[in-house]
Order: structure tokens, then C-alpha cells, then sequence
């Protein structure tokens, strides 16, 4: 099976949940290569804890950056330059999810975004993204974006409350499938965060 990239609309939609989520119902290896903001904690922590994962199941990040701003600055504030060449994902006998930082078009260095590293990859991707207000324009744009790099998309998966016209018209323009969506979760578990996945996704879309 083909490792998968979780992506996002934005920072903060919610793909660190969502990829938590389906590291553990696939049972697989999780990847955060490039982690800005470890001041404020890391990606990988929060999917231990809510994917309940040991630790062979975590594959360390290639770049901690201090500083929660876009990876090529937290990068100059310590002093280090990003070689997107040089990061290979991990060879894996099982499933592995990658979770990017920030949206597509979020840059590595100066020259390099996020979304080109991704099309270099060639991995499935999973489009995460909000539900509310701004998410029709925020996801076309995203998934325009992949498709002129010929980047194969699985689908986009929705985190947040019900918003059916906007999840709608999104699948209609882009033809994109909905994989489904995750609703808010208070308080934000493991068990709860395990059937909420199980409730409204197909693992059959992801294992490809
Ligand atoms: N389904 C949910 N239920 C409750 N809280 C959620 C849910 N999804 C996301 N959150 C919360 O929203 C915030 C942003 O989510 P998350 O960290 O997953 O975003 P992200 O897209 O991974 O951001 P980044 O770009 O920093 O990696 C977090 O505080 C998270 O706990
Ligand atoms: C710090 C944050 N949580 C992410 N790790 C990085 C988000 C970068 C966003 C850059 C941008 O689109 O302006
Ligand atoms: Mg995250």
C-alpha cells in the first residue's frame, strides 16, 4: 500500500486529527517530516495520544523547528536551510500517513513550496478541510492546485459541523469524492475520535 499525504486548506483545519484518526484505523506509521512550532508542541504528540501509538509507529520528524510560523522562516530563525531533495519518506513494510504542515502552497525555503515535494512523492493525497465559511473557495483552489501538478487526490475529508451545500457544491465543481467528515469532538479522545471516524469513512477509500 502506497503511503498517503494528508494535506490541508489551511493550517489548522483539523489534518492532525484527521490524520490521527486514520493512522490508527489503518494501523499504520506516521510521518510529520517538516514541524514548525514545536514551542507550541508538536503534530506528533497529540497523534500518539489519539492514535494511542507505541512508539515504532512514529517515525521521527526530518526538520523540529522552534517557531510556529511557515517552515521557511522557522527555518532561518534557526539557522538551517530545508533540503526538500532529502526528504525521502521512510522505506515501511505497512501503511505510513504524512502530514504536511500547513496548506499546499506553503514554501520549504525561498524556492521550494510544499506542494512540489508532494508531486516529486507521487503519493495519494487526502484534502482536509473545514467545513465553515470560505471552505468552497479554499478547497477548488487547493484541488485546482493538485491537478495542475498531477498530483492523485483520494478525496477531501471535511472536519467540523454539518455544512452539506458547501461539501455539495465542492464535489460537484471539482468532481473530487467526498471521503467524509469528521464532526467537532468535545471532549477530543481517542475512543471518540476512533468512532467518529469509523462512523462516517470507509477505509476502502484510503487503501489503494
Ligand atoms: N474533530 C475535531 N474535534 C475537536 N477539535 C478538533 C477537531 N479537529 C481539529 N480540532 C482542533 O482544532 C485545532 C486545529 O486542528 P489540527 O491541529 O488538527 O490542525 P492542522 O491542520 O493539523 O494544523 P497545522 O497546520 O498546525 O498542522 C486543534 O486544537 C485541534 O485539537
Ligand atoms: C505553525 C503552524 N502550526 C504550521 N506548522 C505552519 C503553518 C504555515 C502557514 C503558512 C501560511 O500559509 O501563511
Ligand atoms: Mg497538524
Amino acid at each position: 500500500m502506497s503511503p498517503i499525504v494528508v494535506t490541508g486548506t489551511d493550517t489548522g483545519v483539523g489534518k492532525t486529527v484527521f490524520a490521527a484518526a486514520l493512522t490508527a484505523a489503518l494501523g499504520a506509521r506516521y510521518w510529520k517530516p517538516v514541524q514548525s512550532g514545536l514551542d507550541e508542541g508538536g503534530d506528533t504528540s497529540e497523534v500518539a495520544r489519539l492514535a494511542r501509538l507505541p512508539p515504532e509507529r512514529i517515525v521521527p520528524e526530518a526538520w523540529r523547528l522552534r517557531t510556529p510560523v511557515s517552515p521557511h522562516l522557522a527555518a532561518e530563525i534557526d539557522g538551517v536551510k530545508i533540503d526538500p531533495e532529502a526528504l525521502a519518506p521512510p522505506q515501511s513494510d505497512g501503511p505510513l500517513v504524512i502530514e504536511g504542515a500547513g496548506g499546499l502552497l506553503v514554501p520549504l525555503n525561498r524556492r521550494a513550496l510544499t506542494i512540489d515535494l508532494f508531486a516529486r512523492w507521487g503519493f495519494p493525497v487526502a484534502l482536509v478541510a473545514r467545513t465553515g465559511l470560505g471552505t468552497i473557495n479554499h478547497t477548488l483552489l487547493s484541488l485546482e492546485a493538485l491537478a495542475s501538478r498531477r498530483v492523485a487526490v483520494l478525496g477531501v475529508a471535511f472536519v467540523g459541523d454539518a455544512n452539506d451545500d458547501s461539501i455539495a457544491t465542492i464535489a460537484a465543481f471539482s468532481g473530487a469524492k467526498v471521503l467524509g467528515r469528521l464532526p467537532r469532538l468535545d471532549p477530543l479522545t481517542p475512543d471518540a475520535l476512533r468512532a467518529a471516524f469509523a462512523a462516517a469513512f470507509d477505509l476502502a477509500d484510503f487503501r489503494s
